[in-house]
């Protein structure tokens, strides 16, 4: 084996995920599902205390709700290739405060930035978008331009079980088209049939972007067992039947999933140096200019 494919083989890929949106919609239920299916190469790792503050009920929602953004990263391995993910959880919107708002996306957007750090960067940030509304509110459509001016943002709705499959594909049909009314540029999945690329992958790809804002159902604590085939899910249990999180059939989390640590990773990272690195490198000088950087300090 040469040198370089030896160096290839040991290489580990740095990729940052940062989960945004208004209270309570399930971002750090998200992040622990995805900690909970990774692949982890030390699999002795602690998630942070954060992360086991769970809130079944009203009462200890206020306990369990993230008072102030953590990162931690873990080193996974994903087809073959190690990646070290940085997981990013902000604590959320609050909904009827605009000053606070104002400045909390300020907050969250800004960076304690070293220019040379390009691997802090953050390279997709989750949008979680409240599916009790009709589409993007005036406070989510603010927050979404500011945030896809810096970094690439894939819109997410949360707690699908919620929803019926209808009122689901209309919230979807919504979104998108308030995404397109105001002009927000939201990471869209190319689909490029000139490329020469497999038929099939041209097919996924385009599916992929139908599915745009994915759907997530993040599972409860208890242990649940699929009745049809007596194996343990992640899951959540109703009157009516079981929900399996990771059925593709009952919510987006598997795709998504593949999206950000395989099929779109590398693209993520070329967007996030192409794009909003070298705009920021463009537009050095002062702090307004540069508010936006993702980079730096993830701590
Ligand atoms: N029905 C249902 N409830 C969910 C789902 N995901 C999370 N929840 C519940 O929603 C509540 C809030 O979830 P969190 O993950 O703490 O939400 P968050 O967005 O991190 O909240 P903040 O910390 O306030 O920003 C908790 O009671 C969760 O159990 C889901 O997929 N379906």
């Amino acid at each position: 084996m040469s040198r370089s494919s030896r160096r290839r083989k040991h290489a580990v890929s740095q990729l940052n995920l940062m989960v945004v949106g208004f209270s309570s919609l399930g971002k750090t239920s998200f992040i622990r599902m995805l900690f909970d299916t990774l692949g982890r190469l030390k699999e002795d790792i602690e998630p942070p205390a954060s992360l086991s503050k769970r809130a079944e009920t009203a009462q200890d929602a206020e306990a369990a709700r993230t008072k102030e953004l953590y990162s931690f990263t873990l080193d996974i391995e994903e087809e073959g290739e190690k990646i070290s993910l940085t997981l990013v959880d902000c604590p959320g919107f609050v909904r009827d405060n605009e000053l606070r708002l104002d400045v909390q996306v300020t907050e969250e957007t800004k960076v304690k930035r070293n220019p040379k750090a390009q691997d802090s960067q953050i390279h997709a940030c989750l949008y979680f978008i409240d599916n009790t509304n009709n589409g993007l509110t005036d406070k989510d459509i603010r927050i979404l331009k500011r945030l896809t001016a810096r970094v690439n943002v894939i819109p997410i709705v949360a707690k699908a079980d919620l929803l019926t499959t209808t009122q689901l594909a209309n919230l979807k049909k919504a979104i998108n088209r308030d995404i397109k009314q105001y002009q927000i540029p939201v990471f869209d999945f190319p689909v490029d049939e000139e490329d020469g690329s497999e038929s099939e992958v041209v097919e996924a790809f385009a599916d992929i972007q139908t599915q745009i804002p994915f759907s997530i159902i993040a599972p409860e604590d208890a242990e649940l067992t699929d009745p049809s085939t007596s194996e343990k899910i992640l899951g959540r249990q109703y009157a009516w039947g079981v929900i399996d999180c990771l059925n593709p059939k009952h919510c987006d989390f598997v795709v998504l999933r593949n999206v950000l640590l395989s099929s779109h990773r590398k693209l993520f990272k070329d967007i996030t140096l192409e794009l909003f690195y070298e705009q920021y490198h463009d537009h050095q000088g002062t702090e307004e200019e540069i508010d936006g950087r993702f980079t730096g300090n993830l701590n």
